[in-house]
């Protein structure tokens, strides 16, 4: 049996909840990841003679790897029958089984490249018979159009209404490269972000046996943070559910709503709540934050209007500690701001340093707090999304395994000859190992692996590798032997480097964070389910940013902090302009966009376990700002 004796009753309430929709709408650190974790962990205890699948739906890798951890520690061997993964991941694994049927191979590419996506879109508009010269498009100007489009789920049935609100003489066209960009990625056997999403709704809603497989499998469908969905996820999400049992178990909470601008919506939990007739359990009670930081954040959040009518304020259970829970501070700049900041982490213990954050709304202001941290001693980081490797052994890897997938990739063979040149010293033309891979059934990878051998400059070392690696990789998509071969050449090069160019800088942390992705995707599908392409997509997926140090501490945006908590919170740049932002502020006092503001005001103090300092300056970047609005609804300045 699952222990729930530490829960409280309205927590239990949920564990407990057995067949039909319910909503979860919890307060921050109220228990949500706790409540959810125990629930399925009690599905899976319950039922081990039966065979159905619970499906668990999250918006990060990283919290999806955090509840695997947390079921498999409460019932070990679980992972067959839960799936825990992202949306993102889910629709990928969906369209590698099934996208045969819209046109798409299982070893599709995923595009994460702004500039790629820009240019495919050149290319699909090309390919229409538009005069787009008179109308002005272009790529890089219709892309924002087309995510909102391909966000909002806009279908060929949907798209005449969607677009009434442009010019009329762009309605039709817009249409047209709508539905062209669509055609084009799948001719080129590509996906961006937004479409993975589009293509698996496509397919659930139009081969009703593929949806119904589905529904079979999966007879419980949870999701974590429901308030981030675009309503592409929310209708891949509806899909999903058996109409006759309506197993659908979803934990939110509107006033975290802080991806407004990536298609989720404050109505969207309404509209579930009225779609699946959800029942309701509320967790006000907060377990994370000192009752001082719990009493300004119900002062500040009551002021927008657009929350769940019937939300509960937030119930402090922490008891009231000695010293100041909440401290405010203001300063003449910026600069005397950050110094001041980092030198009060600076003069905290060595484990109490280790438990601070920055926060701020926008990277400019972490970026001084950084620096300034990194002057007073302090090791710090800036957390940031980092695509691809940059160490040219990990480029080269990556650019080989792409190609083996990929065998013509005109893009990763200019990546592979440019690493290999970085590495070897040894110039090899793209453009030669594409046009003579015809000879090598194809494969530009065994291509350059011809024109490299034969050249007179190559090192014996390197000779060695690609004659045995490159057919091998090529015969059997064994990425796992490749990658131990790679690692070996590229170790053998580096003790024979010379000269000041280091292609191996970076190299060891991007080696373990290569490490470290690899055995994250192999423990959410099992290792012998890994094969190359899902590798590849899962790799695409996610960011390359390495682990930080130990101690080090964080500068996040309040974006990259959501759903983590820190010892002491310090949120710098708590000015107008900054937070609320510039947009809001100019869209007025009750603009979507300033509630939407007030909210992120709300996730980042929230984060505090107990210590929380918010800071502003008169003058920031040069300007004179106000204070704040968000410092005067928390009751905290005149
Ligand atoms: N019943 C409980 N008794 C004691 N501590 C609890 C209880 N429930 C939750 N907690 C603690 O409260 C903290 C917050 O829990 P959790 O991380 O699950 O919050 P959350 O609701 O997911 O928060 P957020 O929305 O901010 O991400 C954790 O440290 C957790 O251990």
């Amino acid at each position: 049996m699952i222990d729930i004796s530490s829960l409280n009753d309205r927590q239990i309430e949920a564990v407990n909840w057995q067949d039909g929709p319910l909503l979860v709408l919890a307060g921050p650190g109220s228990g949500k990841t706790k409540v959810l974790t125990s629930r399925i962990a009690r599905l899976v205890q319950e039922s081990s003679t039966k065979h159905f699948r619970i499906l668990a739906l999250t918006f990060t890798n990283k919290a999806a790897a955090e509840m695997r951890q947390r079921i498999e520690l409460l019932v070990p061997g679980s992972g067959n029958r839960v799936l825990l993964t992202t949306f993102h991941s889910f629709a990928g694994d969906v369209l590698r089984q099934h996208g045969h049927l819209i046109g798409l191979k299982p070893d599709f590419t995923i595009i994460t490249q702004e500039g790629e996506r820009i240019a495919l879109l050149d290319e699909a508009i090309a390919k229409t018979d538009l005069h787009t010269e008179e109308l002005n498009f272009s790529g890089e100007r219709l892309l924002p159009l087309i995510n909102r489009m391909l966000e909002n789920d806009v279908s060929a049935d949907s798209i005449s209404k969607m677009v009434l609100a442009l010019p009329a003489d762009q309605q039709g066209p817009i249409q047209e490269i709508y539905g062209a960009y669509r055609s084009h990625l799948i001719s080129c056997n590509s996906l961006d972000f937004p479409t993975l999403i589009a293509e698996a709704v496509r397919i659930f809603r139009e081969i009703s046996a593929v949806c119904n497989q589905v529904r079979r499998i999966y007879k419980f469908i949870c999701v974590d943070e429901f308030q981030d969905t675009n309503l592409s996820q929310y209708h891949l999400l509806t899909q999903l559910i058996n109409q006759d049992s309506n197993n659908l178990f979803v934990v939110a909470d509107d006033d975290q709503i802080i991806y407004q601008w990536n298609g989720a919506s404050p109505e969207r939990l309404n509209r579930l709540r009225s779609d699946f007739n959800m029942n309701l359990v509320q967790l006000p009670a907060n377990y994370r934050c000192p009752p001082e930081v719990i009493e300004i954040a119900n002062k500040l959040i009551a002021h927008n209007a657009t929350r769940s009518l019937d939300k509960q304020n937030l119930q402090a259970l922490k008891p009231v500690a000695a010293g100041n829970a909440v401290r405010v501070g203001g300063f003449n700049s910026l600069d005397e701001e950050l110094s001041w900041v980092a030198s009060d982490i600076a003069s905290r213990s060595e484990l109490e340093r280790s438990r601070c954050v920055v926060l701020a709304r926008t990277r400019k202001a972490l970026e001084g707090a950084l620096e300034q941290l990194v002057a007073k001693g302090v090791p710090a980081y800036l957390a940031m999304r980092k695509d691809e490797f940059v160490s040219a052994p990990l480029r080269w890897l990556h650019a080989a395994l792409r190609l083996a997938n990929n065998p013509q990739d005109r893009e990763q063979a200019r990546r592979l000859c440019k690493a290999f040149y970085a590495l070897e010293g040894l110039q090899v033309d793209p453009a030669n190992v594409i046009s003579s891979s015809e000879a090598f059934d194809g494969s530009a990878l065994r291509a350059f692996a011809n024109i490299a051998l034969g050249r007179a400059e190559i090192g014996a070392q390197t000779s060695v590798f690609l004659f045995s690696a490159i057919p091998a990789l090529t015969d059997k998509l064994d990425f796992r032997s490749f990658t131990l071969a790679t690692f070996g050449w590229a170790e053998m090069l580096q003790d024979t480097a010379i000269g000041t160019d280091n292609p191996f800088a970076d190299y060891g942390t991007e080696k373990s964070t290569w490490s470290e992705l690899v055995a994250e995707i192999e423990g959410q599908f099992g290792q012998e389910n890994v094969t190359l392409n899902v590798l590849l997509q899962e790799l695409d997926m996610r960011s390359k940013a390495p682990s930080p140090a130990n101690g080090a501490v964080p500068c996040f945006t309040i974006h990259a902090s959501k759903g983590l908590e820190f010892g002491h919170v310090y949120l710098i740049a708590m000015v107008e302009d900054q937070l609320p932002s510039w947009a809001a502020v100019k869209k007025g006092a009750d603009s979507r966009e300033m509630q939407e503001e007030r909210r992120n005001c709300f996730v980042a103090i929230t984060r505090t376990e107990d210590s929380l300092t918010l800071t502003y300056s008169q003058r920031v970047f040069g300007w004179n700002k106000a204070p704040s609005r968000f410092l005067r609804e928390m009751g905290l300045i005149n």
